[in-house]
């Protein structure tokens, strides 16, 4: 049967100048369809999808994805990268109050005599505030609106800071990091999300990705503002955590002037103003489609049973978003599961390891590796809008999960010939120390350290002796307790051992860097602040943020007891097993969100959950359609689903006795089978 035979199809992206398939649809015979009657029957469609549960159906072009089509010929106004500028000045934040701690912790430690576990309160207090501000920050942000929220975050940043820098004792410090922790918290969910909200769809992920890297941004410039400072021993910390403020500062000023997420503005009812800011960010297009477009969507989610009563349990017990929660959640859990911040913070052991041995050269290469964070993060900037959200993350686990491998291989080759301990001192307090036979088993023990002499690459003279409590960087006693620079004198490892395999743990250092950032480390943010539809926007991104911060705690705060239990090589080894894991999740239940409108990216998880790349043994695709006649001509159109990304079709041919027939996609013939009958 022989029914129309035009092309339409909406993701993929055409040369300058050329008209879409879909284009020249809708200059034609589209035209002849009300796309009213066409939007009224797809929200009845999806009503009928929602009640029976895990059924999919996705709708035909609507005219919003036919806008998020024609917007990429229209020149993007200067205002949206302004306000994209200013609100990603939060993630600067975050990433500059949880970098800048290392650097400052080794003057603090010294100055104000820190135990062990005042530094650990120190630096996990901040990310569990951030947990918990990340948590609440939901209703804050549903409540006061997107904008208040990044004001509320950058007042506390700014009275962190202050509080940070003026602090006469530990007490206050400790208030200090609280509190820049809760100004972190609410900062990571509600900056991906209005960034989200004004962008134009064929901007938006790339745009969004531009907080993740002022987050490695804000961890770079930390790392410089501590290798300046670390020379400054009397009260240089005060300098390196004080300085946050003047960010804060700047994005508490420009805010005043910036305006409210549209779209936050219409779920309230204040219509005039959303159109306002509406025109403002889309600067000379025409903007009533995509008024009418959130607003019939918003309508609809009211009409839909799904306003009132609490929003999580809503969540919950909605398909669609319950599956997206899922997704959100699972992502930021396998972000930290993949030890980035263990790397990151293990990063200036493992230069000592491959022989750098000077404390103020560690934190200097220590910054270099927070550089290449950085740098690699520029490159997810890049290629989110050219690959598309899925494979990034996909790719990135891939190259994550191969050189977490080579950092373990590296640390089982150093553990297996590591040197063994060849004097044995009299230890008058009977430590542990005295007990290990090699380097490995001396620096796994926190209370020991390996002192030795060394001639090109052959260790001599070594022993395993207790640590000075005051300071790691010197033995308790012996001839490590007052080494001097002069050659000859002896070398202290701690956390280390001396290995000539370093090269290949330095190799999977870079390797992990270059591919985790540009994909794990952007796209968990990314994807959250896009796939919630809005009644459910601002609770699931601060449910996924408070799960990554609850995971980064976690991580960090087990990796050496891990490592005391695994050996180091056995640690990476399980962070390479869990990417493992987030690469087959990944695989399975991430959609393809790119160059759809945010209004349209509910329809992705109305399929069951994880069925993503589930495509039948014989390679055909699935299409799941909706028909629409009008009184001209019956005209069927289809969405088809194939490595869990959309694609707009219309029907060339089916068959009614094995529902079989052909699309065209992209001006190309393909065969499908349609997942109900057509006739
Ligand atoms: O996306 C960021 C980024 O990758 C940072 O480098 C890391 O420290 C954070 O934990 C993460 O959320």
């Amino acid at each position: 049967m022989h029914l129309w035979s035009q092309g339409a199809y909406v993701t993929p992206t055409w040369p300058p100048g050329a008209q879409s398939p879909y284009q020249r649809a809708l200059s034609s015979s589209l035209n002849d369809y009300t796309l009213k009657q066409m939007s009224n029957r797809t929200g009845s469609r999806r009503q009928r999808t929602a009640e029976d549960g895990e059924r999919s159906l996705i709708g035909p072009p609507s005219r919003r994805a036919r806008d998020s089509l024609l917007d990429q010929d229209v020149s993007t106004p200067f205002f949206v990268y302004l306000l994209a500028f200013f609100s990603a000045l939060g993630g600067f934040l975050f990433g500059y109050d949880t970098g800048v701690v290392s650097g400052a912790m080794l003057l603090l430690k010294k100055e104000m005599h820190l135990s062990a576990l005042w530094q650990e309160l120190l630096v996990s207090s901040t990310v569990g505030a951030a947990a918990l501000s990340a948590l609440s920050g939901g209703f804050l942000n549903g409540w006061l609106g997107r904008r208040i929220c990044i004001l509320i975050a950058s007042f506390i940043f700014c009275g962190g800071g202050i509080i940070l820098s003026v602090a006469q004792n530990k007490g206050v410090l400790l208030v200090g990091r609280i509190t820049v922790g809760l100004g972190i918290g609410i900062a990571s969910m509600t900056v991906p999300v209005y960034i989200a909200e004004v962008s134009p769809p064929h901007l938006r992920g790339q745009l969004v990705t531009i907080n993740s890297l002022f987050i490695t941004g804000g961890q770079f410039i930390a790392s410089v503002v501590d290798g300046a400072f670390s020379y400054l021993s009397q009260d240089g910390w005060r300098y390196m955590l004080g300085l946050s403020v003047l960010p804060a500062v700047l994005q508490f000023f420009g805010f005043i002037f910036l305006p409210e997420s549209p779209r936050w503005l219409l779920q309230k009812g204040r219509n005039q103003e959303a159109r306002q800011v509406l025109g403002r960010v889309r600067g000379n297009q025409n903007i009533e489609e995509e008024y009418d477009s959130i607003r019939a969507s918003i309508e609809e989610e009211g009409k839909e049973a799904r306003s009132g009563g609490v929003v999580i349990l809503r969540i919950l017990s909605y398909g669609p978003t319950r599956r997206a929660l899922i997704v959100g959640c699972g992502l930021q859990m396998f972000q930290q599961l993949s030890g980035i911040n263990t790397v990151m913070y293990y990063s200036a052991t493992i230069l000592q390891m491959a022989g750098v041995r000077e404390d103020k050269q560690a934190i200097w290469l220590a910054a270099a590796t927070s550089a290449t964070n950085f740098v690699f993060t520029l490159v997810g900037v890049w290629l989110v809008e050219k690959v598309g959200r899925r494979k990034l993350t996909l790719g990135s686990l891939l190259g994550t999960g191969l050189s977490l491998t080579l950092l373990a291989v590296g640390f089982l080759l150093s553990a297996q010939n590591s040197p063994p301990v060849t004097l044995h001192p009299v230890d008058s307090h009977n430590s542990t120390c005295r007990l290990y036979g090699s380097c490995e088993l001396c620096m796994l023990d926190p209370d020991c350290g390996f002192c030795y002499l060394e001639n090109g690459t052959s260790v001599f003279d070594s022993s395993c002796i207790p640590v000075n409590p005051g300071s790691t960087d010197n033995a308790a006693w012996g001839r490590c307790s007052n080494r001097t620079e002069e050659s000859g004198s002896p070398y202290w490892a701690y956390n280390y051992c001396p290995t000539s395999y370093s090269w290949m743990v330095l190799l999977g250092l870079i390797l992990y860097l270059a591919s985790f950032a540009p994909g794990m480390g952007t796209m968990p943010w990314t994807v959250n602040s896009e796939i919630y539809p809005l009644w459910a926007r601002s609770t699931g991104n601060a449910c996924s943020a408070g799960v990554n911060w609850i995971f980064n705690v976690l991580v960090s705060l087990t990796f050496l007891h891990v490592a005391e239990y695994l050996t180091y090589y056995g640690a990476f080894f399980m962070y390479a097993g869990l990417v493992v894991l987030g690469l087959l999740f990944v695989l399975c239940c991430l959609p393809e969100t790119k160059g759809l409108q945010l209004e349209d990216i509910e329809n992705l998880f109305t399929r069951q959950l994880c069925s993503c790349g589930d495509l039948p043994a014989d390679d055909s695709r699935h299409v799941h359609y909706i028909r629409q006649s009008s009184d001209f001509s019956p005209a069927y159109y289809g969405a088809v689903e194939s490595d869990c990304a959309i694609a707009y079709i219309t029907i060339s041919t089916a068959s009614s006795s094995d529902n079989r027939g052909q699309v065209s996609l992209n001006n190309l013939k393909t065969e499908v089978i349609f997942t109900e009958s057509l006739f």
